[in-house]
């Protein structure tokens, strides 16, 4: 395939409620990239897992079961879907029952190379290049990224962002329940959460979205003038 000159892949990490996924799909739409929410797809296999009577908290049931769900991303940065076994999974992977659970799963070493393969295929298969976004992209999915970016914000900012989200939710349980999520993540032995020693730390805290946003399609934009 030839190598266009537009062609580039931008690696976004960082705990929850940073702004990964506002800012990666602005930056792609922006751009004309295509989009992979990775967080998606564990939780879609969170979702599948839940619904078939997989005891997320048994790793060997959930290792056993890993490759059956059939997960499919559509990854327009305006439009992007996810659908499991063809059923669109959008609204359920983001009930509070998923997102409690999907650390567990997404810590299970079978789903994360099973998760990890598509990944890598949905970007090579994104000829213009792709913005992904998730916790390991920079480590461990594209470690050859163009671009590398690792977002971080105060944990009361990123609950506050969230709670805005989920109306009625407490500030402080949003907060704790981050903190905790967080720390599963960070901790596991596969893949963790992590920022690559070459990835660009971006503090969203003080930061209006558009500046994030603007802050993204420069860096990416300096990274094609100097030919990557
Ligand atoms: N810099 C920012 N300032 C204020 N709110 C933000 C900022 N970045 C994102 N948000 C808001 O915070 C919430 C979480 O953002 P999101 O992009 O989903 O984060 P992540 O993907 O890292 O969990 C969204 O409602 C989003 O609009
Ligand atoms: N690359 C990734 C992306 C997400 N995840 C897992 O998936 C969960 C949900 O990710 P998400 O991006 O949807 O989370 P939020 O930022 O929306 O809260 C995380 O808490 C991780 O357990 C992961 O392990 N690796």
């Amino acid at each position: 395939m030839p190598h266009t000159v537009e062609s580039v892949i931008v690696a976004i990490d960082g705990p929850s409620g940073t702004g990964k996924s506002s800012t990666s799909k602005a930056v792609a739409a922006k751009l004309g990239l295509r989009y992979l929410d990775t967080g998606a797809q564990y939780r879609a296999i969170t979702w599948w897992m839940i619904t078939n009577g997989v005891d997320v908290e048994d790793a060997q049931a959930v290792a056993t079961a890993a490759g059956k769900p059939v997960i499919v991303s559509g990854t327009d940065p305006t439009a992007p879907t996810i659908t499991v076994d063809g059923l669109d999974a959008s609204g359920p992977i983001r009930t509070q029952e998923v997102t409690s659970r999907v650390s567990a799963v997404s810590a299970v070493p079978e789903v994360r190379s099973i998760i990890t393969d598509l990944q890598r295929s949905i970007a090579a298969q994104a000829a213009g290049g792709i913005v992904v976004e998730g916790r390991d992209i920079g480590t461990t999915v594209l470690p050859d990224a163009d671009l590398k970016i690792f977002l971080t914000a105060s944990p009361e900012a990123r609950a506050a962002r969230r709670s805005g989200e989920l109306k009625g939710s407490d500030v402080h349980a949003t907060r704790e329940a981050l903190i905790k999520r967080d720390a599963a993540d960070s901790s596991r032995k596969t893949s963790p959460l992590a920022k690559a020693d070459d990835a660009v730390e971006v503090d969203t805290t003080e930061l209006t979205l558009d500046q994030v946003i603007e802050c993204v399609v420069t860096l990416v934009e300096e990274k094609r003038a100097a030919g990557k």
